[in-house]
């Protein structure tokens, strides 16, 4: 009989770290803990947050009753790493190393490496991370821009994208390895990605500046005129930065990141609101036609997922403009804990091999010819 396996997910956030007690697929409890800015506040760096947090997730685990020493694993959420292929991966001192110094940028997800290792060091169990946003798996066509030296990156919500495609596959009676997926993850950032046989062979950056606007972030805007506004003197680079993120899309033209909010405007007949949501939901039918070009037209479905896929007016835009192309499958939300469960679990089975960080991209294609 197949042994039991309880875990510890760990899941950062700028201002709360979503923990989870999983056993096996089950969820025993999941739980927000939420950190006041305040209590943030004396943190120069995010890095510098982690004793704070591990302090907070042991008290929750203390306060639930829950028994440390009966755990297989900890899983965390991976963060700015540098680019690796998707899969579950041991926390090692190479990775530690990386988001401590912080060299490949910070997000609040780098803490999920540093919390998960401090924890199962103490327990002498293993720490993992699954599915960073880094996983690149672009080939080398779509690495190319048109100018030498700015490559494009593979920077997106890999974890939920992945998971979700492997549900659907599941359901579809295929393996994940063997399908092809359009994925449109629509949250606070939107990436859109051509899933070849289980690899993300494109997919725009939805963390610097590519793919559909979202409710935070700018997405791709015209180049020469971004030129002439970051060199017109009236505005700093940090200022800048924030238009493309954070202060971008939605809440750049309706004040707010909520689309629920921008829904009842829309329905108070707000003319505005309807033509800017509705150009956020045409841009990401845009890039799934796109994405169906990268695939030839082999799709075995299009998967709509994240906060947005509630919307049933958004998805309705959408799925009028693409599906001549393929089934449209909604998916909402993002199970992101039960996504991290579930990579741990595919090693702790033998199903998987966990990867040893870093696992170089494949990128010679380009080089030889
Ligand atoms: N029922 C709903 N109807 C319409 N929009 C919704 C609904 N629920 C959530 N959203 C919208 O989804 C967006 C947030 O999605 P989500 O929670 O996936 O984002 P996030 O986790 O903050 O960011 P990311 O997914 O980029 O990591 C917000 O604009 C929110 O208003
Ligand atoms: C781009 C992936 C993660 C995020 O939206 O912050």
């Amino acid at each position: 009989m197949q042994r039991t396996h309880r875990l510890l997910i760990i899941n950062p956030g700028s201002t709360s770290t979503k923990i989870g007690v999983y056993e096996d697929e089950k969820p025993l409890f999941e739980e927000t803990l939420r950190h006041d800015v305040k209590e943030l506040a004396p943190y120069a760096r995010i890095i510098d947050q982690y004793a704070f947090r591990k302090q907070v997730i042991l008290d929750a685990l203390h306060e639930k009753g829950i028994n440390l020493t009966k755990f297989s694993a900890i899983v965390g959420r991976g963060g700015l790493l540098r680019p690796i292929p998707g899969g579950t991966y041991r926390v090692n001192a190479t990775m530690l190393e990386d988001l401590k110094s912080g060299r490949y940028g910070e997000h609040a997800s780098n803490l999920g490496a540093i919390l998960a290792h401090e924890i199962a060091s103490q327990l002498n169990i293993p720490a993992f991370i699954v599915d960073p946003v880094v996983v690149d798996e672009l080939e080398p066509l779509a690495r190319i821009s048109g100018v030498p030296g700015i490559e494009r990156k593979s920077i997106f919500h890999a974890l939920n994208q992945k998971a979700v495609a492997r549900r659907i596959a599941r359901e579809m009676g295929k393996r994940y390895e063997e399908a092809h997926f359009i994925v449109a993850h629509m949250g606070g950032g939107i990436s859109v990605g051509a899933h070849k046989a289980g690899r993300v062979v494109d997919v725009n950056n939805a963390l610097d500046g590519e793919g559909p606007f979202s409710p935070e972030r700018a997405g791709t805007v015209p180049a020469g005129d971004l030129v002439r506004l970051c060199f017109s003197g009236r505005h700093t680079q940090e200022e800048i930065r924030r238009m493309l993120v954070g202060k971008g899309g939605l809440v750049a033209h309706l004040g707010t990141n909520d689309a629920r909010e921008v829904e009842r405007r829309v329905e108070e007949g707000d003319k505005r609101a309807r033509l800017v949501y509705e150009a956020m939901a045409y841009q990401v039918a845009k890039a799934i036609g796109a994405a169906a070009a990268v695939l030839e037209g082999r799709i075995d479905a299009i998967i709509l997922t994240g906060g947005l896929a509630y919307s049933k007016m958004f998805t309705d835009w959408i799925a009028r403009r693409v599906a001549w192309i393929a089934p449209v499958k909604i998916y909402p939300g993002e199970n992101e804990l039960a996504a991290l469960a579930e990579g741990a679990l595919r090693v702790l089975r033998g199903e998987e091999e966990a990867k040893e960080y870093p696992v170089p991209v494949v990128r010679e294609a380009v080089l030889q010819r």
